[in-house]
């Protein structure tokens, strides 16, 4: 995947050019305002630029240059967004088979194996609202898959999420990531899931690209100060200690501020 956009929005200039594995995740990492649902908007076809360029593979998407842009419904192109947004009138099933539908016959990613991987076989006649926020992020990311997309564009998919919630969801993202290997541009603001999910990783910071890097390499680890081991219970450095009203689910890893 290589990607260039140069746009001017109000008095903010983003000006981005990186290039992300074809079989990986590659993490567009940055603060509030960095640029990255510019540039997002711009890989989607949503946004126009003044120079872009947008390949996936050989397949140029935008090409300011020449004058190509593929119009956003022919880019084949899967969106998670942080809210589901199924379509509430449907069930699990038809939400699912929409994606199909729209998938113009391409059918590399069978929907059997979708199904199984984020483990919504349940789930298939429930309504929307049935289900929980974390069930469905695993739809909508069930649905893009079966759009049959070339490239997945999550954008923060997990930040509407509680902590136990985001941790199962990311699984899942790692389950499709190994057992489809398509290229992912996977907005976060979340160090672990960087370093979880991310083969490379973009910093973006004031519409500018800072570094380029392994996530190993450009993110830290976390210092984990604190988890939650049973209910009511925190370890921290090695010491149970009990910490009366706490109801943070056991696992939920904890950051003790003075
Ligand atoms: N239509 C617009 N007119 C003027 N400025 C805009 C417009 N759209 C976005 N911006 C500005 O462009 C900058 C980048 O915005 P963008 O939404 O890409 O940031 P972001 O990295 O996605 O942030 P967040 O993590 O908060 O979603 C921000 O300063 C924003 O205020």
């Amino acid at each position: 995947m290589r990607v260039l956009a140069e746009r001017r929005l109000g008095d903010f200039r983003l000006s981005v050019a990186f290039a992300g594995p074809e079989d990986g995740a590659t993490i567009l990492f940055g603060p509030s305002g960095a640029g990255k649902s510019a540039t997002l908007a711009v890989v989607a076809g949503l946004a126009q630029a003044e120079r872009a360029l947008v390949a996936i593979g050989d397949r140029v998407l935008t090409d300011t240059a020449t004058g190509r842009c593929v119009p956003p419904e022919r880019r084949r192109i899967g969106i998670v967004h942080q809210d589901a947004r199924l379509f509430p009138h449907m069930s699990v099933a038809r939400n699912l088979t929409y994606g199909q539908r729209r998938a113009g016959g391409r059918d590399r990613i069978a929907a059997e194996a979708v199904v199984d991987v984020l483990a919504i076989r349940s789930l298939l006649d429930r309504a929307p609202r049935d289900l929980s926020g974390g069930e469905r992020q695993r739809v909508a990311l069930g649905r893009a898959m079966l759009s049959q997309p070339d490239l997945l564009l999550l954008d923060e998919p997990l930040s509407a999420l509680d902590a136990a919630r985001r941790g199962e969801v990311m699984t899942f993202v790692l389950a499709l990531k190994r057992r489809f290997a398509l290229p992912m541009l996977y907005v976060t603001h979340s160090v672990e899931e960087a370093r979880t999910l991310g083969d490379h990783c973009v910093l973006l910071d004031a519409g500018q690209v800072t570094a380029q890097g392994t996530p190993a390499d450009l993110l830290p680890a976390p210092t984990r100060l604190g988890e939650v081991v049973a209910p009511g219970v925190v370890l921290i450095a090695g010491q149970r200690i009990a910490v009366p009203g706490l109801d943070a689910p056991v696992g939920t890893a904890l950051r003790l501020e003075k």
